[in-house]
């Protein structure tokens, strides 16, 4: 049985999250999440850059319960490297509730492929922040991305916003929907209307296949407030960031949790406040059903979107 040794100042995930402020619509996506291990089952990468505490299937779902959400995407964590067992099990444990982000190299096989589709895998995601992960070759990447395409999946890309001008050719040259996680981690401490978010808008906008999660607050906040002690304003810095997005691209932004929020450094948020940021950066109920249902719901369960109202 493994027995892994945390990163050291590892920040565990908060538990006993307050019910949030924010009712959120029936049949609600967390459209991001994470699974680790447990590591004694589903052990951590040997290539990994950090170990995580333990964050079960069985958490993952009764956060969802607690914060009023009927479903989870589940994404691969780089913890896991490429290999997605945990992250599958939890979808297959799920009852149809969840779906999955696959991490996937060359030599995955058309049948690895297919099983994963079977099991509730819609997408991909390659990573480009070099704290978490080696360089993959761009080709290796173009290959994938051609072949998953065929299943109907998408891409997801994790980068930060310094990256995106050398990024761009790459980027637009995807076969498929792309959907960036954490809205390319902008700066917040520069203007919402300065050249490098603007950068990240028009790349949404010159570009109909590109999707943003407006996630992740807690990580890209500089100012605070934490949404810790019942903080009904948390992370005030970032809301012109998301909100931006959400009003201009209110058909492809999605939003997730990030539970259980690897490698916060300063202060692990309450869960429950962190659905309470929503109607910050989605004032309006129709805002708030595109971007927690029905976009959700079209890009992860095709096959039952628009009838879950
Ligand atoms: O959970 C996230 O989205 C962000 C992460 C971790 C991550 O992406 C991973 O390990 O795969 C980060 O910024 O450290």
């Amino acid at each position: 049985m493994a027995n892994f040794e945390k990163t050291p100042g590892w920040l565990d995930w908060y538990s006993g999250p307050s019910k949030p402020t924010f009712q959120v619509p029936a049949g609600a996506v967390d459209a991001h999440c994470h699974v680790f291990g447990p590591g004694n089952e589903f052990p951590f990468a040997p290539e990994r850059k950090y170990t995580p505490c333990d964050a079960s299937k069985a958490q993952l779902f009764a956060l969802r319960d607690q914060l009023g959400f009927a479903r989870n995407v589940i994404v691969q964590a780089t913890c896991h490297g490429a290999d997605n067992s945990a992250m599958v099990d939890a979808c297959k444990a799920s009852g149809g509730k969840a779906r999955g982000v696959a991490t996937v190299k060359r030599s995955i096989s058309d049948e690895e492929l297919q099983a994963l589709h079977d099991a509730g895998v819609r997408g991909v995601r390659f990573n480009f922040v070099k704290r978490l992960v080696d360089f993959t070759p761009k080709d290796e990447l173009l290959e994938i991305a051609g072949r998953i395409q065929k299943l109907g999946w998408h891409v997801v890309i994790y980068f930060e916003a310094v990256d995106l001008p050398e990024l761009w050719d790459f980027f637009t040259s995807l076969p498929t929907t792309v959907v960036v996680d954490h809205m390319g981690r902008p700066d917040v401490s520069k203007p919402v209307d300065g050249p490098e978010f603007e950068l990240f808008l028009k790349f949404m906008r010159e570009h109909k296949n590109v999707w943003s999660k407006v996630s992740c607050p807690e990580r890209l906040s500089i100012t605070g407030p934490k949404a810790l002690d019942g903080e009904q304003n948390a992370y005030q810095d970032v809301v012109p960031f998301a909100r931006r997005v959400v009003e201009e691209f209110p058909d492809r932004v999605l939003w997730g949790t990030d539970w259980p929020h690897p490698n916060l450094k300063d202060h692990m948020p309450d869960d429950g406040l962190l659905v309470d940021f929503i109607p910050h950066i989605a004032p309006t109920e129709e805002l708030q059903r595109k971007l927690l249902v029905d976009n959700p719901m079209r890009l992860y369960w095709p096959e039952e979107s628009g009838k879950e109202a």
